[in-house]
């Protein structure tokens, strides 16, 4: 093993990406005091974890951190992503369905083709922050004790992507 000088950092990381980690949703954002019209995205996700090495010589898992990746990319897939919020949206939800309004144009969404998502906008950065949280409460069930930052980056298209990053400790 090499002897690490004194003032040298050595620093690690595990990225996922590719593979199932990706959803098809439709969406549209506000932005500029106006409405996008709705379309959609087949998105990409990535993950990455730094941290030192644990007992088993793993950062993290990579098994583990896919399947739990894949899980929440599942929960999105295939479904209309609504900001719950949007301070420009007008939401009015009954047992079966959403009904989305912007300056008179209004949207009606069965409640089951919904994730309903707890963010301003549906734009690429605020998924990535909704899917780092998400990850990080099921990391919870983990000893991610030797983890420094755990970042997201969304693909809304291969020219385009947003990252949210979450460091745990300095
Ligand atoms: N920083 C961000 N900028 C934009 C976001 C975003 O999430 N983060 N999102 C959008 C829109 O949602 C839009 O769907 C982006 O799609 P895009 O393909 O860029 O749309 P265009 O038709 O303008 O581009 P084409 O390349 O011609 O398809 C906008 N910005």
């Amino acid at each position: 093993m090499r002897v690490v000088m004194s003032g040298e950092r050595i620093s690690r990381k595990v990225k996922i990406e590719g593979g199932y980690l990706n959803f098809s949703s439709a969406h549209f954002i506000t932005y500029g005091g106006k409405c996008e019209r709705l379309h959609g995205h087949n998105y990409g996700v990535l993950v990455e974890v730094e941290g030192s090495l644990g007992e088993d010589k793993l950062v993290f898992d990579f098994t583990i951190l896919k399947r739990l990746t894949k899980d929440i990319c599942k929960r999105l897939d295939h479904r209309f992503l609504l900001p719950l919020h949007n301070p420009q949206l007008e939401l009015t939800s009954s047992e079966d369905n959403w009904k989305i309004g912007f300056n008179g144009k209004h949207y009606m969404f069965p409640r089951e083709d919904v994730a309903e998502l707890p963010i301003d906008n549906s734009t690429a950065e605020c998924l990535a922050e909704y899917i780092c949280g998400a990850l990080c409460d099921e990391l919870r069930a983990y000893d991610t004790s030797n983890l420094t930052s755990i970042m997201v980056g969304v693909e809304e298209a291969p020219t385009q992507m947003a990252y949210y990053k979450w460091s745990l400790s300095e």
